[in-house]
């Protein structure tokens, strides 16, 4: 795919007003919001709501891992999401089961290390609205995103998921660029990159990570 407008930033794992306002005022398209209680970037859903309606013109996205129904009722009306980012082990019907019953666009995370882990987005993308390419996580890990793992992007030079996609996995200032070049992505998505520490977001890290982006 060739690379023909400025790509879609989402900043995700926000976690405090400034952080929010520092994406929302460099120009950020998709704000994360996490709710999973092992990530160091975990909120409340009074939290989320309240961060969210900061959103200016930027969309808000609700970070879920495996979340049932319940879950979702309670984030949908805390929040007013306006896409969930399903993150754990979803299948291509259960995703398009939370679309039915959330009535707003579902993205499904897959974490990538072979092509062959490409082609289960194919089975995908006619139950879900977008994809986040991401490192694949260690069976170990305490989570399935928010690593800050690189991976090998230019897998997906090429390859069409059928539906928009954003890459994710180690994205900083420093490797941005580089990585959209490799996987020709119309879009990236970063949490780790525009930290200082887990779950501690830098404002000037932010602010310079869209500014790069902006400038490709
Ligand atoms: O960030 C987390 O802690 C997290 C926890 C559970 C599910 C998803 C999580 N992050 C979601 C994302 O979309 C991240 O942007 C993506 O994994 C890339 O993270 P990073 O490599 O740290 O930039």
């Amino acid at each position: 795919m060739t690379q023909t407008r400025t790509p879609l930033i989402k900043i995700c794992g926000l976690n405090s007003a400034d952080a929010v306002d520092a994406a929302v005022n460099a120009g950020a398209d998709y704000l994360g919001f996490i709710h999973f209680p092992k990530s160091p970037r975990h909120l409340s859903l009074e939290h989320m709501g309240a961060l969210a309606a900061r959103k200016g013109d930027a969309k808000s996205v609700a970070v879920l891992v495996d979340p049932d129904e319940m879950l979702m009722g309670e984030v949908l009306r805390h929040m007013r999401p306006d896409f969930i980012q399903l993150h754990g082990g979803e299948s291509p019907m259960r995703c398009l089961d939370a679309r039915h019953y959330a009535e707003i666009g579902v993205w499904k995370a897959l974490g990538v290390s072979t092509a062959d882990d490409l082609q289960k987005a194919l089975t995908y993308k006619d139950h879900v609205d977008g994809f986040v390419f991401d490192a694949k996580p260690p069976k170990d890990a305490d989570r399935p995103g928010g690593l800050g793992e690189a991976w090998d992007y230019s897998l997906l030079k090429d390859f069409d998921p059928g539906q928009p996609w954003l890459l994710a996995g180690g994205l900083t200032v420093e490797t941005v660029s580089e990585a959209i070049a490799q996987s020709g992505a119309p879009g990236v998505d970063v949490v780790s990159g525009v930290e200082s520490a887990p779950g501690v977001k830098s404002l000037d890290k932010i602010k310079a990570f869209i500014t790069a982006v902006k400038a490709l």
